[in-house]
């Protein structure tokens, strides 16, 4: 029956976010209500999901501080068992250590699962999840040693209360530790079943879930917006002397905005791809098997970053490819820029994601130089490198196993040069976490062209196995080829590297890629429209249905309050200034 629950309240919860134009609140309440189904107890999640499913009590997701985000093992609230009354003390000992961030918790959350550092008789255990009420259910006043509150203004999203919330020696009960796999006993033992890493695990189901609805959702609705409104706009003179363009008609507009389109489907095909991995490892977690969960880990951290990279600089592209009306907030692309940039940095920074990914690549590298089998999403490493590419002219790069060797073998290259620098540095006699350091950019890089490869591998495969109508088909295969050629032209030094890809291949690149944004130019409004964001859900002036853009901006513009306020900066200093000259005019 909770499989069932939990899946009807993700199927209300997607179909709020689409409805309400992502803009709802208690989405930390989510988190917090995902993370007790992941880490609690089957004792825990019968007690606590039920009052928050139906919003009895309302929780957020406190882990990060004031002095830390990033670096959990450093997070310095503390939980110490105190055997003698069988509870838990939660303490924030100074102020670097309070929760600063937490969404839901400023004005809203009347629970807080607080992760900490969990203490047994002076020895630190990590960081563990623990269930503190922080405001009455009565009057939803602060209980005692709570001091809790707003963090203030933030660069998007106003609709959330990102909170602060100090602990003094608050006391739970030795039931309020998330247990399913690591509990204190009566007597102080500690008992771990699975990963050392288990209680991270909850933030890769929000890293999963959030790059679908929160960050592919505002991509596809930026370039729907921007391409409809590419269609109505008309600006100079195209032809000399006949009517004026549809801007969508330059080749530099559909160089902005068709390899957005493009990218739009390409993570649209990612999501179910990372939810099935999800599902399939969490199956195997929930019956003790932890074997995949470094592959999972590595790979929604990776993805997690680049998505929202890309769909953040995605979103931008968009919105300058509007012109001045990009800039109007009536066009809803700069609320939709910054709502979509907090998520490069929220659950996890992208930098340290895509360096957990590159410690996963270079671990497997030498698992693989070693002999070892590989986990499916990495055993490319160990394949033997094609030495040039194969394309013999422009309609060879159509050909998905042309450019999918290209992305496979950059991959490679960058991560066997990565870690071999590595090794070599230590050799030279650095420390392992100073050789790390001294590689991390290129390790970086290695770790973003790994999770290209398998984006593009992803969108190739999910295009083959398509049984859609032939039309539909060869338009999903130009997006597939144009998304590809795209990351191509816009990396092409690590692809031109060691002569993988000559100049002239290069040039044979650019040529096809102009080919398909002639084609696309065609297909670009359908394409988008396929996503169906109502005129409510994309509330935006430039991107309605009807295209009666201008009519539109004009009727916002004069709601604008500014336009029904008494002016009182004209009757206190501009009129008198404005009379003075009257005599003289
Ligand atoms: C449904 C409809 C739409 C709904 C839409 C919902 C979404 C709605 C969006 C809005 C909602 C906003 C919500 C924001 C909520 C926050 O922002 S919550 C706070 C997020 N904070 C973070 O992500 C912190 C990031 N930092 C970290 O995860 C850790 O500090 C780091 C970076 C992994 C380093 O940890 P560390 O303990 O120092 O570990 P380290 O020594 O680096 O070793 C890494 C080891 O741990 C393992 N590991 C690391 N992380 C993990 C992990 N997560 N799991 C498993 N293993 C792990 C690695 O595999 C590696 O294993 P080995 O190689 O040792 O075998
Ligand atoms: C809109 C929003 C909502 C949020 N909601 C929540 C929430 O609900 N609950 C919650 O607990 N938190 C929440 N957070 C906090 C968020 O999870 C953290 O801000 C995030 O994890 C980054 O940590 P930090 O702020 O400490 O950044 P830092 O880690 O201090 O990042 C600063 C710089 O240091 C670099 N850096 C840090 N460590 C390393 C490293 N090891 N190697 C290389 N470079 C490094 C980073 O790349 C970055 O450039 C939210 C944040 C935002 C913006």
């Amino acid at each position: 029956m909770n499989a069932v629950l939990k899946l009807l309240h993700h199927i209300q919860v997607h179909f709020n976010f689409r409805v309400l134009a992502g803009d709802i609140g208690f989405n930390v309440h989510t988190v917090f209500l995902n993370c007790i189904n992941e880490l609690g107890t089957d004792e825990q999640i019968a007690k606590w999901v039920p009052l928050a499913q139906n919003y009895n009590i309302i929780g957020t997701y406190a882990q990060t501080e004031l002095g830390h985000g990033t670096y959990l093992r450093g997070l310095e609230t503390t939980a110490t068992f105190d055997m003698s009354t069988q509870e838990f003390l939660i303490n924030t000992p100074k102020i670097s250590a309070m929760k600063w961030w937490p969404g839901d918790l400023g004005r809203s959350a009347t629970h807080a699962l607080v992760l900490a550092q969990l203490y047994i008789k002076g020895k630190n255990y990590g960081m563990h999840p623990f269930l503190v009420q922080i405001r009455s259910l009565h009057d939803h006043s602060p209980l005692p040693g709570i001091t809790v509150g707003d963090i203030g203004p933030k660069m998007g999203f106003a609709h959330v209360d990102n909170g602060y919330l100090f602990l003094r020696n608050i006391r739970i009960p030795l039931q309020n530790m998330l247990s399913r796999y690591s509990q204190v006993l009566p007597d102080g033992r500690y008992v771990k079943r699975g990963s050392e890493k288990i209680n991270y695990f909850s933030m890769i189901l929000v890293r999963v879930n959030m790059i679908g609805e929160v960050v592919v959702g505002t991509l596809t609705k930026a370039c729907m917006i921007a391409i409809r409104y590419s269609v109505v706009r008309r600006q100079s003179e195209f032809k000399p002397g006949a009517a004026e363009a549809k801007i969508l008609d330059y080749q530099t507009q559909q160089g902005k905005l068709l390899p957005q389109l493009a990218t739009v489907y390409a993570f649209h095909f990612l999501c179910p791809y990372l939810l099935d991995y999800y599902n399939l490892v969490h199956h195997e977690i929930k019956s003790g098997n932890f074997k995949s969960l470094p592959e999972l880990h590595a790979l929604t951290a990776g993805m997690k970053a680049l998505v929202t990279e890309y769909s953040t600089a995605g979103v931008e592209v968009c919105r300058r490819a509007c012109g001045g009306h990009g800039y109007s907030m009536l066009s809803g692309l700069p609320s939709l820029y910054s709502y979509v940039l907090a998520a490069c940095t929220y659950e996890g920074e992208n930098t340290v994601l895509y360096l957990q990914t590159a410690r996963y690549l270079v671990k497997c590298l030498a698992m693989g130089q070693s002999g070892q089998s590989l986990p499916q999403s990495v055993a490319y490493l160990t394949s033997a490198l094609s030495r040039r590419c194969q394309a013999r002219d422009k309609s060879d790069f159509l050909k998905t196993e042309i450019y999918l060797d290209a992305f496979e073998h950059r991959a490679c290259r960058l991560i066997r040069g990565a870690a071999s620098k590595v090794q070599a540095l230590v050799h030279s006699g650095l420390e392992q976490y100073e050789a790390w350091n001294s590689t991390s950019v290129e390790l970086l890089e290695a770790s973003m062209a790994h999770c290209q490869y398998i984006i593009v591998k992803v969108f190739v495969d999910t295009v083959e196995k398509l049984n859609s109508d032939p039309g539909i088909h060869i338009s999903l295969k130009r997006l597939c080829h144009l998304f590809a050629l795209h990351w191509i032209r816009t990396n092409a030094g690590s692809f031109l590297h060691n002569e993988y890809i000559s100049g002239n291949q290069l040039d044979m690149v650019t040529e096809i890629y102009l080919d398909l944004l002639l084609l696309l130019r065609k297909e670009a409004v359908v394409l988008v429209d396929a996503f169906d964001y109502t005129d409510e859900q994309l509330n935006s002036a430039l991107g309605s249905y009807d295209g009666q853009v201008y009519q539109r901006l004009f009727e916002w513009a004069q709601k604008a309050p500014e336009n029904h306020q008494v002016n009182s900066a004209y009757e206190k200093h501009m009129k008198p200034l404005f009379h003075s000259a009257l005599s003289k005019l």
